[in-house]
């Protein structure tokens, strides 16, 4: 029997989302979502589509290994288990590949080791996806687990983009540049809205909006990225759930100084307690339009704040690609908030874009257009599938490797 189902593991800081493919026909098999891991309240929500079948369970999970432990038991109770002669390999979703990973990448113990060399600047994400790889080792020994790293895409940022203007000597002892995340669902996104187009990723120019909890803006010209708004970690650019993305790094000074914050107590303000949720105590766009909806005021000024962020990555990615061919829309923001859509676009008719209301308010799960008639430049919205992309990219360097 031929080896053609795939595993997907996303393992996030609290969150491991998975999902078990048959990549013959890239059919979807199980998918499924552990929330809170470390908490009392954790949650696993599992769902087999060959049986349609849902099941979820609440009680602690105390760690990343006890999660994908709970995963491997579900998967088993579907006849899914991963003693499975059909499953070719599992791909991990890593986050921090620095400047060593532009491919992924088959794991042995040299990958690990570097994966582990990037914790520091990764501290959030990277234990998390070690933690993945080692006890899904553990459970399959024999199979080849692949590496599919965020910030891959985009090493193909040019110097210029990458490196921020300190000392390139202090920059390189501590690995400080640039390097930009969700790069698959940015690559990912770029090519579909190419193909919406119906051209070829080669022949247009994109700016890729990716609005989940994490949020990040990229310019992607023929096929490759020149800039991304995350830097070194996931913390820069635009406003996030809970992170603040772009700020005057003289505001740490200030409050270690005067606001006698420790280093730890900052991380923690602007990574997880700053944002929409910094702002107004929601991290929720639904919950915060709703808000908007009943007159709140804290609530309109932290969308107010979200929308100008964004509309100036629009504009400086427009800049930096002279040329735009669509603006594409993705993530659980991007793909369903439709006054998000509409915001971030008014007013911006000089670059020739311009929404069309009514398509702009339909709901829908395929990729669309949702520009107005005659606007020089798309609007899309395209439904971003990363674990679908790390599934195929997986697939095609286990197949490769045979
Ligand atoms: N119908 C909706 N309308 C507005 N926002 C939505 C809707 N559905 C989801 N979202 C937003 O999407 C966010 C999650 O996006 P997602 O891409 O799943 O994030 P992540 O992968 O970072 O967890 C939620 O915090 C919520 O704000
Ligand atoms: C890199 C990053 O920000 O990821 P997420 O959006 O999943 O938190
Ligand atoms: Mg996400």
């Amino acid at each position: 029997m031929t080896a053609t189902r795939v595993l997907v593991l996303n393992s996030g800081s609290s969150s491991v989302k998975y999902q078990l493919l048959d990549m013959r026909d890239a059919s979807r098999l199980a998918i499924g979502l552990v929330e809170r891991i470390g908490e009392q309240t954790s949650r696993l929500t599992h769902t087999c589509l060959t049986t349609g079948e849902s099941r979820g369970h609440t009680g602690p999970i105390a760690d990343h290994d006890a999660a994908l432990k709970a995963v491997a038991e579900e998967l088993a109770r579907d006849g899914l288990g991963l003693d499975s002669p059909e499953l070719a390999a599992i791909g991990h979703r890593v986050v921090h590949g620095g400047m060593f990973f532009t491919e992924p990448t088959v794991v042995d113990d040299e990958v690990l080791a570097e994966i582990e060399r990037l914790i520091p600047v990764a501290p959030l994400h990277n234990p998390a996806n070690l933690t993945g790889i080692r006890t899904a080792q553990a459970l399959r020994p024999d199979l080849p687990q692949v590496a599919v790293f965020d910030t891959a895409f985009h090493t193909t940022m040019p110097e210029s983009a990458a490196r921020y203007a300190i000392d390139p000597k202090i920059a390189d002892r501590h690995r400080i540049r640039r390097y930009g995340f969700h790069g698959t669902s940015h690559a990912y996104v770029s090519r579909e809205t190419a193909r919406l187009l119906g051209k070829d990723p080669s022949e247009v120019n994109v700016i890729v909006l990716h609005l989940g909890n994490g949020a990040s803006a990229s310019a992607v010209a023929r096929g490759r990225c020149v800039d991304t708004s995350m830097g070194m970690t996931p913390l820069e650019g635009l406003v996030m759930g809970t992170r603040s993305g772009d700020l005057d790094p003289a505001v740490i000074f200030h409050l270690a100084r005067v606001g006698g914050m420790s280093m730890d107590e900052i991380d923690t303000l602007l990574n997880k307690r700053s944002g929409l949720f910094g702002l107004c105590g929601d991290n929720d766009m639904r919950e915060i339009r709703r808000r908007i909806d009943e007159g709140d005021e804290e609530a309109a000024l932290a969308f107010d704040i979200y929308i100008h962020r964004l509309k100036k990555y629009i504009g400086a990615y427009f800049a930096v690609l002279g040329q735009v061919d669509a603006v594409a829309f993705t993530a659980g923001v991007g793909e369903n908030a439709a006054p998000v859509r509409e915001a971030a676009i008014a007013g911006l008719e000089s670059l020739g874009l311009a929404v069309d209301p009514e398509l702009n308010a339909v709901r829908s799960d395929r990729a669309r257009i949702v520009s107005a008639r005659g606007a020089r430049v798309a609007v899309a919205v395209v439904p971003t599938d990363e674990e679908l992309e790390i599934a195929t990219q997986t697939y095609a360097l286990v197949g490769k490797n045979n």
